[in-house]
């Protein structure tokens, strides 16, 4: 237990940390309103509970050591008006589909986290946004402004961290109520998953289907409690970017003295913002919580050991989540030595794979969008780098829906470049749709059983 003297400490030096360069910080006005904003943020009660946190910790130990595997998904950016029971349910289900068909293929435990419940903040290529002749601020993110391409939409207004506090406690509300509640039992989901391969269409995941089908009467017949089965544990994260927000509601846990941040479990850092003098570093490195960084093609093996110095100083298990998002091109070269690097200085961190951010295209017609084929090869590349390494691929991150939305290419659906303006909703990168995100676990899931027999 820290004492009064340097729990007060740990504040002032977070404190201090915010002061240094930080990158994609927006442009508040300078009329009272941001403190205002903060003062209301830090009397509001935390989010979650900082022993959550430290559970989450040893399940994402257990996950690097090859013990569990980690699925991570939700939209690259919450909207307010996106938080209703319908949203929240089919985002909530399809991650839930996902890790059924995923601990079948790594007979393991997955780990299951949204990007949900505060993932409202974006750090952007660009500053500004020109359509036209006309230049606004970019959009930053409904904690930040509206997307609306208004100059009065655009504004930066302190009053949305407020609205995106609370919009994220409801949602996660939501979450507790559905996977405590029932919402999550095992042989509901098999059912939805039953209905997704019976689809002519899907037939290439049938046979999976009927194995998992074929393992849930096995335990059946042996007697399983699915009653204990109604229930899981379900985290949240997002990519920790605005100080204004993560700041106020960080807390000390009174039952360790030492600072949490009670906006989520787990707190990533973006490729953008993992500068090493800067205050992203030094800030989430002082947090009790997990912590994750995004690593790009463009990142040394020293880079790697640089990070892992800073944010996991005493090699904590658990603590650390290594995010790879190289391109589908990049990966096989670009992730080898990173992954010999951090083996041969004996740190063992968590390497996940976010297969969404490194294939990236835009459209002759101006959609930002993602080839389902080549989200595959990366994850597929993730997988042989670490054969190859001897190291462990303990999960995925990425960027779903449960709606029947037409942002990426491909999948079973065939989604063309003509379909993406069916319906297309996210305000910022496009994510895989109920369907996609199904195929996508089956497939991961062929990876794991191979990996495991192997
Ligand atoms: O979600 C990630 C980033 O915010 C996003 O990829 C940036 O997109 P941009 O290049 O359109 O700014
Ligand atoms: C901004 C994101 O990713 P990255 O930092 O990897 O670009 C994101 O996860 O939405
Ligand atoms: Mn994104």
């Amino acid at each position: 237990m820290l004492d009064i003297a340097a729990q007060r400490e740990e504040l002032a030096a977070l404190d201090r940390a915010e002061t240094l360069p930080a990158r994609q910080q927006p442009d508040w006005p300078d009329d009272g309103s941001l403190e205002e904003a903060r003062a209301t943020l830090a009397s509001l009660p935390p989010l979650v509970f900082a022993g959550e946190a430290d559970a989450l910790r040893e399940k994402l130990a257990a996950a690097a050591r090859g013990e569990a595997f980690l699925l991570q998904g939700g939209d690259c950016a919450e909207t307010f008006e996106g938080a209703t029971a319908d949203k929240i349910k089919d985002r909530v289900k399809t991650i839930l589909q996902m890790a059924v068909i995923l601990t079948y293929g790594a007979s393991l435990p997955v780990v299951k986290m949204g990007r949900m419940a505060g993932q409202f903040a974006k750090p952007r290529s660009r500053d500004a946004e020109t359509r036209g002749d006309v230049t606004l601020p970019a959009f930053r993110g409904e904690i930040v402004n509206g997307y609306e391409f208004t100059a009065e939409s655009r504004r930066a207004d302190p009053r949305r961290l407020v609205q995106a506090y609370h919009t994220s406690a409801s949602t996660l509300n939501l979450i507790r109520a559905f996977t405590e509640g029932g919402f999550a039992d095992l042989r509901e989901v098999h059912r939805w998953n039953q209905g997704f391969a019976r689809n002519p269409a899907n037939a290439r995941y049938e046979e999976m289907a009927q194995e998992i089908d074929r393992a849930v009467r096995f335990m059946a017949a042996c007697g399983a409690d699915f009653e204990d089965l109604r229930r899981v544990d379900f985290y949240v994260g997002h990519e920790g970017l605005l100080f204004d927000y993560e700041r106020p509601l960080t807390r000390i846990d009174s039952r360790t003295g030492q600072p949490y941040d009670t906006s989520a479990h787990f707190l990533w850092i973006g490729e953008r913002t993992r500068g090493l003098d800067e205050a992203h570093i030094a800030f989430f490195s002082r947090l009790r919580n997990p912590i994750g960084v995004k690593i790009g093609p463009t990142t040394t093996p020293d880079d790697v050991l640089a990070l892992i110095d800073r944010l996991d100083p005493d090699r904590e298990p658990g603590r650390l989540t290594l995010i790879t998002r190289m391109g589908a091109g990049r990966i096989r070269e670009a992730l080898p030595p990173l992954l010999e690097a951090v083996k041969a200085s004996g740190a063992q961190p968590l390497w996940v794979t976010d297969p969404m951010h490194g294939n990236g295209l835009t459209t002759a017609t101006g959609y930002k969008t993602r080839r389902f084929d080549e989200i595959m090869d990366e994850v597929r590349g993730f997988f042989e780098a670490h054969a190859q390494a001897g190291t462990i691929p303990g999960g995925i991150h990425v960027e779903l829906t449960g709606d029947d939305v037409t942002e990426c290419l491909g999948g079973v659906e065939q989604i063309d470049e003509g379909d993406l303006g069916t319906r297309y909703e996210s305000l910022c990168d496009p994510r895989l749709n109920h369907r996609q995100s199904l195929e996508l676990a089956f497939l991961v899931a062929e990876e794991l059983k191979r990996l495991h027999r192997d």
